[in-house]
């Protein structure tokens, strides 16, 4: 099925904010995590923006590709808010297609193209130097949704009573449940 835009999506342009303020692709208060702000675009589509840090090469001057596999898992994770479904990732497939140097910002779009029942497919680019600079990654994903009982009984005990005492946060993991 062509996936639908949740009603009450954040608006085309809105920067969506982190899923967990620890996360290692977007959480703000993760010192050694890439920051990656993603925002609402027409449809279901986001676009995203990443700066390479000396601390993501794996060469010289470049960037490791490990790195940017998570800054496309995370820009494809965080479509999922715009259909209000809590989903984690199942397979990613990536293409690099060419080398991302160190300091170079990273400008990303990902769309969702299909659903089926707990299965969400979407696909991500990546271009250096700006929205029509040169391809440098892409990447295709399967993401399955689950319910917040996934993160409460896999999750390590101490991060979560945190999670649970932080009302923000909750308020957050709670808003996919009661508007489905
Ligand atoms: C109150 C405390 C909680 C607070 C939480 C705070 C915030 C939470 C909010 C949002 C956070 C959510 C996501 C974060 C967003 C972005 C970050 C980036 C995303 C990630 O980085 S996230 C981490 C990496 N990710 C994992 O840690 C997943 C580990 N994994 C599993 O946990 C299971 O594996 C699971 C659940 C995926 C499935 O398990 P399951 O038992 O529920 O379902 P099942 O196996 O039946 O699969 C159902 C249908 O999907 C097909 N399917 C499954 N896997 C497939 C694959 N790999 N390839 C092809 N098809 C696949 C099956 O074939 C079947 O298809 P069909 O229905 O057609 O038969």
């Amino acid at each position: 099925m062509a996936p639908v835009r949740h009603p009450d999506a954040p608006a085309p342009g809105e920067l969506l904010g982190a899923h967990y303020d620890q996360c290692f692709g977007c959480g703000g208060s993760q010192p050694h995590g890439l920051h990656l702000e993603a925002r609402a675009a027409e449809g279901v589509r986001v676009t995203a923006e990443f700066t390479v840090r000396p601390a993501h090469q794996g060469a010289p001057g470049l960037a490791h590709g490990g790195v940017l596999a998570t800054a496309l898992d995370e820009t494809l994770g965080s479509l999922n808010w715009l259909l209000r479904v809590i989903a984690v990732t199942g397979r990613l497939e990536t293409d690099f297609v060419r080398p991302v140097p160190v300091d170079s910002v990273l400008y990303l779009e990902a769309e969702v193209t299909a659903v089926h029942h707990r299965k969400i497919y979407s696909t991500a680019i990546g271009r250096i130097g700006g929205p029509e600079g040169p391809v440098a990654v892409r990447a295709d994903a399967l993401f399955i949704e689950v319910k917040v009982d996934h993160f409460i009984e896999n999750g390590r005990p101490d991060e979560i009573r945190a999670v649970m005492a932080d009302p923000d946060q909750i308020k957050r993991a709670r808003a996919f449940e009661v508007n489905p």
